[in-house]
């Protein structure tokens, strides 16, 4: 059900190209040429007629690319001024260093340089760190960053010009974060026009300041993908034999562009509308019931239950306390009520074996959320837990205890820094060294991908990222994550053993929707719950069921558009399956 885009950390990353290269298929001076080619390609496509540039030029691989960049440029008419740095590292940049010098200079790469007055360029390009980024950037790189970054008053006049290769120098791209400034946007993080990475994104691109920092993401495809496909252990496709420990869905939900609609999401398109079930019943859509809280709290408890109708339910039943019954009376008609007062009231209704997925918190109130969670996590039931029953699970850990595979936890920020203060503190406090595995060692689990992907997705980049976060978090409870945002990141718990197989890492999720600012209104995270424990209900696995709930929910604001309140949202519901189906279907 789960459609989108494979991500690959850097340290995978960096591991497969080893791997490829050392399995014969590809030389590291093949990659290089193809990845500074395919920058080089869509520098032209963006500037077709010949200007200046300045490529800036890192010690490393990002660096080697450079100098690709800047011969294919030079080639194209360009002209080309190359500011490097003396040392180059690894034989590959250094070729690539070699035959640009036989073209042109290499300046030293300084701020002076990049100052100097008469030199301006149309386009700069940042090959300085890609994802050999380990550490925070000092001393004269980080003014030369800084500068970039507009600390010159001049922070319009790069955004404009700036493409960065593989990603804007100094942002590691496992977190988004900029390595060695605080967490959040920074007064000089470096922001590109456009970035172009190579193969699959990377977990930084669409995380935290990554998404305003890279500009337009280009994935260029460097070979890599078909070599994937033809290594032992890869036949039959990447994603289809193993399970994918990380996954990105990109902001259009994979419906908006019809050219990159495939069977998948198709059959998610008929599913979802209920087409492919002619001749159903409604309890096989499943019941869900969402536990409402007392009088003058019932709204959000109401956008959930509307949001779960919406999304297929069969039915949805509202459970407040006795007293709040009449409040509830109003529309939709289509909701049932039935009063629920303690656990022994939920207990004896959870009876009832149709009863297929619970929601617990929007507008429970924290009282009743902590009376009610023993009852909701004895049932074994799907459930989803938001709100108030997250500040009740964090007020008496030994809930925790109670948790299973089958909940989705869906905490914005600060609630996961109630339930999991240890790794919030990490996400806001000082990084932590870099791994000391070598991604290059990596290549000794050729051919076996199945262990080789499942060692590299236990290797972490240089700062704790939301993905880290949600994960740990999902291992440590073990029920599905859900740590909202822009960025929103779900994990699924660790460890899953595949038949005769190594136990593979729960997989993940990025749901990337910077473009929909207004979803940051009153009501809609109740919503989200609503549209989570619907699709719960409806069947769908946890994992599921939370990736396409963001999904949706997200593509919903998207197609409102600004002015959004969240009792727009399950409205906008029955319009998305229409594009939905109306786009898969299209030839
Ligand atoms: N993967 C692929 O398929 C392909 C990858 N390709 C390209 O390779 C790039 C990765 O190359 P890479 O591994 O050489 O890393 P890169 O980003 O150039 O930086 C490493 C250098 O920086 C240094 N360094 C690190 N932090 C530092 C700091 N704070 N301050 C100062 N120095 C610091 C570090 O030194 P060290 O840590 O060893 O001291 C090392 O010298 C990738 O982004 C892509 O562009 C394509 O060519 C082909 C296909
Ligand atoms: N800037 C933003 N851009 C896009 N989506 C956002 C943004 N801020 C928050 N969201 C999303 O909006 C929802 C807000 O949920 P929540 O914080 O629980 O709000 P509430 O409690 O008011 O319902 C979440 O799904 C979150 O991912
Ligand atoms: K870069």
């Amino acid at each position: 059900m789960i459609s989108g885009t494979e991500i690959l950390t850097a340290a995978q990353m960096r591991a497969m190209e080893s791997a490829a290269i050392a399995s014969g298929a590809v030389t590291g001076l093949e990659l290089m040429e193809r990845a500074g080619g395919a920058v080089a390609g869509h520098i032209r496509l963006r500037w077709p007629k010949p200007g200046r540039v300045t490529v800036l030029c890192g010690p490393g691989n990002n660096g080697g690319d450079g100098y690709v960049i800047a011969r294919a440029l030079w080639q194209a008419g360009w002209r080309v001024r190359v500011l490097g740095l003396d040392n180059t590292a690894g034989p590959d940049a250094t070729e690539m260093r070699r035959r640009w010098r036989e073209i042109g200079a290499v300046l030293p790469l300084t701020e002076d340089e990049l100052r100097c007055p008469g030199e301006s360029s149309d386009v700069y390009v940042d090959a300085i760190f890609g994802t050999g980024l380990t550490r925070p950037p000092e001393g004269a790189i980080a003014r030369i960053l800084a500068y970039l970054g507009g600390s010159g008053g001049d922070w319009g006049f790069f955004r404009d010009r700036l493409v960065a290769v593989d990603c804007p120098s100094g942002m590691c791209l496992d977190s988004g974060a900029f390595l060695g400034t605080r967490r959040g946007p920074g007064e000089y993080d470096l922001r590109a026009r456009m970035t172009v990475a190579f193969d699959s994104p990377k977990p930084g691109h669409l995380l935290e300041r990554g998404p305003d920092c890279c500009g337009e993401l280009v994935i260029a495809d460097i070979g890599l993908r078909d070599w994937r496909c033809r290594a032992p252990g890869g036949r039959g496709g990447w994603r289809s034999q193993r399970p994918a420990s990380l996954t990105a869905i990109w902001p259009d939900f994979g419906i908006a562009d019809p050219r990159r609609s495939d069977g998948d999401d198709r059959r998610k398109a008929a599913w979802l509308s209920k087409r492919d079930d002619p001749g159903g019943h409604k309890f096989g859509h499943g019941h869900a019931l969402i536990l409402a809280g007392g009088a003058g709290q019932g709204g959000a408890a109401r956008l959930a239950a509307r949001a779960a109708l919406r999304v297929g339910a069969g039915l949805v039943t509202l459970c407040p306390p006795a007293p709040a019954l009449t409040e509830h009376a109003g529309a939709p008609d289509a909701l049932m009520r039935r009063a629920v007062d303690d656990t022994g009231a939920l207990r004896a209704l959870l009876e009832d074996r149709r009863i297929t997925a619970l929601c617990l918190g929007p507008g429970a109130g924290v009282g009743r959320a902590a009376a009610l969670l023993p009852g909701v996590l004895s049932s074994r039931r799907p459930c989803v837990l938001d709100a108030d029953a997250l500040t009740a699970l964090a007020a008496d850990p030994g809930l925790m205890g109670g948790l299973h595979p089958g909940c989705v936890l869906t905490p914005h920020r600060g609630e996961f820094a109630r339930l999991f203060p240890d790794l919030d503190a990490r996400l806001s406090g000082p990084q932590p060294p870099a791994p000391d595995l070598d991604p290059r060692d990596m290549a000794r689990f050729m051919p076996d991908l199945v262990a080789y992907r499942a060692a590299l997705s236990e290797m972490r980049g240089p700062a704790y990222s939301r993905l880290d976060a949600a994960r740990d978090a999902a291992t440590r409870s073990g029920a599905v994550i859900l740590l909202k945002g822009p960025d929103t990141v779900i994990a699924e718990p660790a460890p899953r053993v595949l038949p005769d197989g190594p136990a593979i890492p729960g997989r993940a999720i990025i749901h990337s929707a910077f473009d929909v600012p207004w979803l940051a209104t009153a009501g809609s995270g109740d919503v989200l719950a609503g549209i989570i424990t619907g699709l719960l209900a409806r069947g769908l696995p946890p994992l599921d069921a939370a990736a396409t709930g963001a999904g949706l929910h997200a593509a919903a604001a998207r197609r409102f558009g600004p002015g959004l309140i969240a009792d727009d949202l399950p409205e906008e519901i029955p319009g998305l399956f229409r594009d939905m189906e109306r786009i898969t279907a299209a030839p």
